[in-house]
């Protein structure tokens, strides 16, 4: 059953976008999308964390900020600046830690409000996925806005996914968020690479005492119910936190810290998840027209 078949029990908007094919980006090789449910459970600090493990792997990495309301890469990766034009259409991505990186955040003022209506994000994102000069890349992480509104279908569908993570706290409330992310990926076929459960627990830096702030191991049993790749757990650690803030991301800064080894096997296991094509992909659905 194809990809067309599996739409046509969705909305005709849904079905008439989906079956338009996602055409590749010149010179990358994988695109990968990151989402959450949910806003503020730490989807840019994984993405962000999560690239530079694929660089530390060896791999050419990029990283695209398509949470265009609210954008975080450039401050993450202690950004500033525009990107250079190179011809009429076409903008240079930036570049530190050895990733590329391109947001919104460059294009406009940190304080101006971004009150877009659907069809200009839209743009934007196809813009800022076609319109770069990305240039010869292995893996291209996708940052996307909390939310299963028109940006993620967007890219869901335009852009050549790979597949994609979906990141969680390990609260119902958060999780039932995750899972209305799960089900609009495969609605639209993309590969589910896996759920990682963020801000998992926390360890007094004094007395080592572990306390589940958020509850602890939500993630796994969804991922166990809904029989997706489960990648692991990132505890809550006030030096993710400082480090992200002052914008030397903790992989890049400790890279043979304990929690630069949790991003990078996660990092390991989503590009053998890739390129042996064992991504899960989600049942095919009988349609009955
Ligand atoms: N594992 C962690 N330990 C400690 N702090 C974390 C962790 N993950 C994220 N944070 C912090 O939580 C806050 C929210 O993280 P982040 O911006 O990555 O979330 P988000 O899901 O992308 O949010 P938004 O929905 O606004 O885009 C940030 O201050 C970040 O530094």
């Amino acid at each position: 059953m194809d990809r067309e078949q599996q739409v046509s029990a969705t909305p005709p908007d849904l079905k008439a976008r989906a079956t338009s094919k996602a055409a590749g980006i010149p010179g990358v090789k994988h695109v990968i999308a990151v989402a959450s449910g949910k806003g503020g459970v730490g989807k840019s600090t994984t993405s962000c964390n999560l690239a530079l493990g694929f660089a530390a792997l060896g791999l050419k990495t990029g990283i695209l900020d398509a949470d265009i309301y609210g954008p975080s890469q450039q401050k993450l990766f202690g950004l500033r600046g525009k990107p250079r034009q190179l011809g009429p259409r076409m903008l240079e991505p930036l570049e530190r830690f050895g990733v590329k990186v391109m947001s919104i955040g460059f294009l406009v003022e940190e304080d101006s409000a971004m009150i877009w209506r659907g069809p200009m994000v839209i743009s934007a994102i196809t813009q800022m996925l076609r319109e770069v000069a990305w240039d010869d890349l292995d893996i291209l992480v996708v940052d996307l806005p909390p939310g299963t509104g028109d940006a993620q279908l967007t890219m869901a569908q335009q852009a050549p996914l790979a597949g994609a993570i979906i990141v969680s706290t390990p609260q119902d409330i958060a999780l039932i968020d995750a899972r209305r992310g799960i089900a609009m990926f495969q609605k639209v076929s993309i590969p589910i690479l896996g759920l990682i459960e963020n801000m998992s627990s926390f360890c007094c830096p004094t007395c080592n005492h572990v306390t589940p702030i958020f509850g602890h191991g939500g993630a796994r049993t969804e991922a166990e119910r809904r029989g997706i790749p489960y990648l692991g757990e990132i505890p809550l650690d006030m030096q993710i936190r400082k480090t992200s803030d002052e914008g030397r991301p903790i992989v890049a800064i400790e890279p043979d810290g304990v929690h630069a080894k949790h991003y990078v096997s996660i990092a390991r296991e989503v590009w053998t998840a890739i390129v042996t094509g064992a991504a899960h992909r989600p049942p095919p659905r009988i349609v009955i027209e």
